[in-house]
């Protein structure tokens, strides 16, 4: 496996991992990134990805103690997330760090969103993060500590086209400090990443609308989320819990994506003269 992490190898040696959603974009960098840089282990999920833990295991050096391991789970089944982490645990004995990466939605104006949509994506980026969040801390972190990394996205200024995401983000925010203050006397350091970067198939459509409002003028790679989710599961965070790093390039300070196109639908101001006023300043035969 080439060496790509700015992090010194072996740095994370001897830990065991669960990242979920770890076999497909960001989270098959955050995996890549962390089996460079120790022993590690990794769930994925529902749709098992045999082939991609193969892969991965084919590109260690022979040298390398790391090893990989596919486990199916849907975190949205709270019974199957728990008996996700009884396997790790009885496999590997320890859960140094959880990463939940795992998630999905599509896009819908909120108009046409079904009752069923909106529960499906709550379902699997909120609850599935808490299901995965108080399983891993319940059987291991509570009596030995750890560090969770949460990946949710740039919905700061709301998320329009995807609400059922950007509520469900925004409330994962919220969680990562909830849970940093009730688990700071177990030794449990939680914290979020919300990351701009490429997205699947969509990546050029996506790359190609986005870059203008990108103050970088390029999208993000996964390998640009994966290096700041391994510094705050590192000793180098070892004083941060209940933050969220913004790995967008400052995009989220910009401008929207989102076009209001012009109208006439908005309320009229109360009446008065600052009304009368903003009339004069708005007449095109205005002199001001
Ligand atoms: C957060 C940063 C995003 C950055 C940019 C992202 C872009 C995109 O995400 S574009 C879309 C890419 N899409 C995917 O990657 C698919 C991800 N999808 C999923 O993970 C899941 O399908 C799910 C969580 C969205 C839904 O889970 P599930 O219950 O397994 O799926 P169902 O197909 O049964 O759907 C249930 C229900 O959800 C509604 N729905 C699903 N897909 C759509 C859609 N494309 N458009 C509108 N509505 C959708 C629908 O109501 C489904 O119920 P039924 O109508 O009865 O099937
Ligand atoms: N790329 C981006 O710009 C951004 C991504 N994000 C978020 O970051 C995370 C990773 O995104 P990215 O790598 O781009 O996208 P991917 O779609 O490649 O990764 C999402 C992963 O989550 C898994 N997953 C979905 N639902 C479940 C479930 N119920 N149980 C277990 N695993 C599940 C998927 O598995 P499967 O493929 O088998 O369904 C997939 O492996 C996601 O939460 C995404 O929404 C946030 C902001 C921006």
């Amino acid at each position: 496996m080439a060496a790509s992490s700015v992090f010194r190898p072996g740095l994370f040696k001897h830990k065991v991992a669960i990242v979920t959603g770890g076999g497909t974009g960001i989270g098959k960098a955050i995996s890549a990134e962390l089996l460079e840089l120790g022993e590690w282990r990794r769930d994925t999920h529902y749709f098992l990805r045999s082939a991609e833990a193969l892969e991965m295991r084919q590109k260690l050096p022979p040298s390398s103690p790391a090893s990989v391991t596919p486990l199916q789970c849907n975190i949205r089944n709270e019974n199957e997330v728990k008996a996700l982490v009884l396997s790790v645990l009885e496999r590997y004995g320890r859960i140094d760090f959880l990463v939940n990466n795992g998630g999905g939605q599509f896009s819908s104006p909120a108009e046409h969103i079904s009752s069923k949509g909106w529960k499906a994506v709550i379902d699997t980026n909120l609850t599935g993060t808490f299901h995965c969040c108080q399983a891993v801390y319940s059987a291991w972190m509570k009596q030995h500590g750890g560090a969770i990394v949460n990946i949710i996205a740039d919905m700061w200024k709301g998320f329009p086209g995807m609400s059922h995401t950007g509520a469900a983000r925004a409330a994962v925010d919220n969680l990562t400090k909830s849970l940093a203050i009730e688990w700071a006397a177990s030794g449990v350091r939680v914290n979020s990443v919300a990351p701009v970067s490429n997205y699947k198939e969509l990546g050029p459509s996506l790359f190609k609308m986005s870059v203008p409002f990108s103050p970088a003028k390029r999208l993000g790679v996964p390998e640009e989320i994966s290096s700041a989710v391994c510094f705050l599961l590192s000793p180098a965070a070892s004083f941060i819990s209940g933050a969220t790093l913004r790995v967008d390039a400052g995009q989220s300070l910009y401008h929207s994506m989102w076009d209001i196109p012009d109208h006439s639908a908005w309320p009229e101001a109360p009446e008065g003269e600052n009304l009368e006023a903003l009339k004069d300043l708005l007449n095109p035969q205005s002199k001001l």
